[in-house]
């Protein structure tokens, strides 16, 4: 068995946006969430890392409503996440979601796909909500490419787009579960590189991943669970030259090859 008390090195300032408080979820037997403590502070980028099946995509979709869980809190800007139901009818729209496969809406426009949830969620008008999307393609680097279907882009040009329709929702807080995992190798950057953007603007971001470039570029902390807990907690810098657990360790020399 591995260590069973969380080391927590970093403990910022901020004002908590997200407070996960004490969370618990099984799946039959597997305790996949085992009593998580955490919170994410406004404009805050935490990047979750871990083994497979370590519960890190569990949780970001937990914090999202996309499952339910057994016990505990989740809140976000102060707001409890709704006890009953799970699905897309208690889906927060205030947090934005990013998937592994983009899951934009294959038969409508890569501007339709942006345009959709302002226009039903958020009222805005076709004008209103097609100049919003305009601005946010312009800003991912797809507003060439605004008439096509997803078909016709690249994946990570689709994922882009996704990027696009979650800032489209004005969200507090964006989930990125995996973003690049599905992308040809050349493709990966360019969607890292609008995600450190959205990172340098104050987005505040929780992000799953195994692109440690990344999580030593943009996070401002590291979660890092096994076995459905967070093990450790600590500045990228902290995490990756003196991980402080032997989980963490291992975890490390495997995927950086020392
Ligand atoms: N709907 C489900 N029903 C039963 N078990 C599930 C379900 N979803 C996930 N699991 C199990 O829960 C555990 C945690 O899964 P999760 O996807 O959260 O892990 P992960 O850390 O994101 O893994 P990966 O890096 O491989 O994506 C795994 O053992 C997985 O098989």
């Amino acid at each position: 068995m591995g260590d069973t008390t969380a080391v927590r090195v970093v403990r910022d300032d901020r004002e908590p946006l997200v407070i996960i408080d004490s969370v618990n979820k099984h799946y039959g037997d597997l305790h996949v969430l085992n009593d998580i403590n955490t919170q994410v502070g406004r404009g805050e980028v935490v990047v979750v890392l871990g083994p497979s099946g370590s519960g890190k995509s569990t949780l970001c979709r937990a914090i999202n409503r996309l499952e339910t869980i057994d016990s505990g809190t989740i809140s976000i800007d102060g707001q409890p996440l709704p006890e009953e139901g799970n699905g897309l009818a208690t889906l927060r729209a205030d947090v934005g979601m990013v998937f592994q496969q983009f899951n934009l809406f294959a038969h409508k426009s890569i501007l339709q796909n942006v345009t959709l949830g302002p226009m039903k969620v958020r009222g805005l008008s076709r004008k209103d909500a097609e100049e919003k999307a305009m601005a946010l393609l312009e800003r991912v680097g797809i507003a060439n490419q605004a008439q096509k279907l997803p078909s016709q882009l690249s994946g990570g040009q689709q994922q882009r787009v996704a990027i696009a329709r979650s800032l489209a929702m004005d969200p507090k807080l964006i989930l990125l579960d995996e973003p690049t995992s599905a992308l040809d190798p050349e493709m990966i950057n360019e969607v890292l590189d609008v995600m450190i953007g959205l990172a340098n603007d104050g987005m505040t971001m929780l992000v799953v991943t195994h692109e440690m470039g990344f999580a030593r570029r943009a996070a401002d902390r590291i979660i890092f669970m096994a076995d459905g807990q967070i093990v450790e907690e600590a500045t990228p810098e902290q995490f990756f030259t003196d991980p402080k657990t032997s989980r963490s360790q291992d975890f490390l020399s495997k995927i950086l090859g020392h």
